[in-house]
């Protein structure tokens, strides 16, 4: 549905965005992920076509960002990095305003704008004006604005950025149900955040998108630990399919290591073990956490 290829945007002579291709399918819910700088906040305002590719093609189903960006653009909810919320009106104003700039029939606008006040649960603060609101009810108003013209993708830019915890877990709520109805991408450098809404990460480092992946499949593949009554090396090399075998201290007495293998190796490991005399206090397919992932994503950049 959403078909990014070979995407690239200079800023004069700096590539903040650097060749990259990835598809979005209908209704998934994706973290786009990085450090600060890494390009997140180009490619969503690419997507949205609020800025240029230097090179490069966004289709969105049969329309292509750049040319046909209106009927795009109708389609697509959009919460800027820094919404720009305006301080001196009511929410209901506000919300009224932006809903006649997403081209909502005006026999229409009461009638939305009461639904995102309701999905966003915005309701206390309706007629407040937006300046007197803390940063987490602007957030929301700003979310609100994306969701009146029935957006069927959303894109959410540090959704929640600045908000307290309770906050925090209010925004991720409302993702969560915005991504039974709409896909969802959702920049944002906070891997809990992915984590917690997302089923698939992008993962960028400096313009360049290096991992692209369902998020339980970068938690698994990550090889075995074995634990038994002694050295099992010789072994477990013997496996075809085993990479390495890296032994690890420990003061229970036991061999322990880490085998750079298939999880699907798991069966034959065990077997080989029992055949050999060997005692098998432990075996278990290692996962790997988004943060360890992302350590090792980055480690590169910080040793150069
Ligand atoms: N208008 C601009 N002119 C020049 N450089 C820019 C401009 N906008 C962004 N950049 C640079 O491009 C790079 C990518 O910026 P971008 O805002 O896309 O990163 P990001 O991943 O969204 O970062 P953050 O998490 O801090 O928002 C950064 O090095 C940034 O300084």
């Amino acid at each position: 549905m959403i078909q990014v290829e070979h995407l690239t945007r200079r800023y004069g002579a700096f590539t903040a965005v650097n060749d990259v291709s990835f598809q979005i399918g209908r209704g998934e819910v994706v973290g786009l992920l990085g450090h600060n700088g890494a390009g997140k906040s180009t490619i969503m305002k690419m997507l949205t076509g609020f800025l240029e590719p230097t090179a490069g093609n966004i289709y969105i189903d049969k329309l292509q960002v750049g040319k046909d960006t209106r009927a795009i653009q109708a389609r697509i909810g959009y919460l800027p990095e820094n919404c720009p919320v305006w301080p001196d009106m009511t929410v209901i104003d506000y919300l009224e305003y932006q809903a006649s700039l997403h081209g909502v029939e005006p026999v229409l606008i009461t009638r939305r704008v009461a639904e995102v006040i309701r999905r966003c649960a915005l309701k206390q603060k309706a007629v407040a004006s937006i300046q007197t609101l803390s940063r987490g009810y602007r957030q929301r108003v700003g979310v609100a604005q994306a969701l009146l013209h029935h957006p069927d993708i959303i894109i959410l830019d540090e959704p929640t950025n600045g908000l307290d915890p309770t906050q925090i877990l209010q925004m991720r709520q409302l993702i969560k149900e915005l991504a039974k109805t709409a896909t969802v991408i959702v920049s944002t450098h906070i891997l809990q955040e992915v984590q917690a809404v997302c089923e698939r990460v992008l993962i960028m480092r400096n313009g360049h998108l290096v991992i692209d992946s369902r998020i339980e499949e970068l938690q698994t593949a990550h090889g075995l630990q074995l634990a038994v009554n002694q050295d099992a090396s010789q072994t477990i090399r013997a496996i075809e399919g085993v990479s390495a075998i890296t032994p690890q201290a420990a003061n229970d007495g036991l061999w322990h290591c880490h085998i750079d293998a298939a999880p699907t190796l798991a069966p034959m490991i065990a077997s080989a073990v029992c055949n050999a005399g060997l005692q098998l206090y432990a075996l278990e397919i290692q996962k790997r956490d988004l943060e360890s992932v992302f350590a090792d994503v980055n480690r590169e950049v910080i040793h150069g």
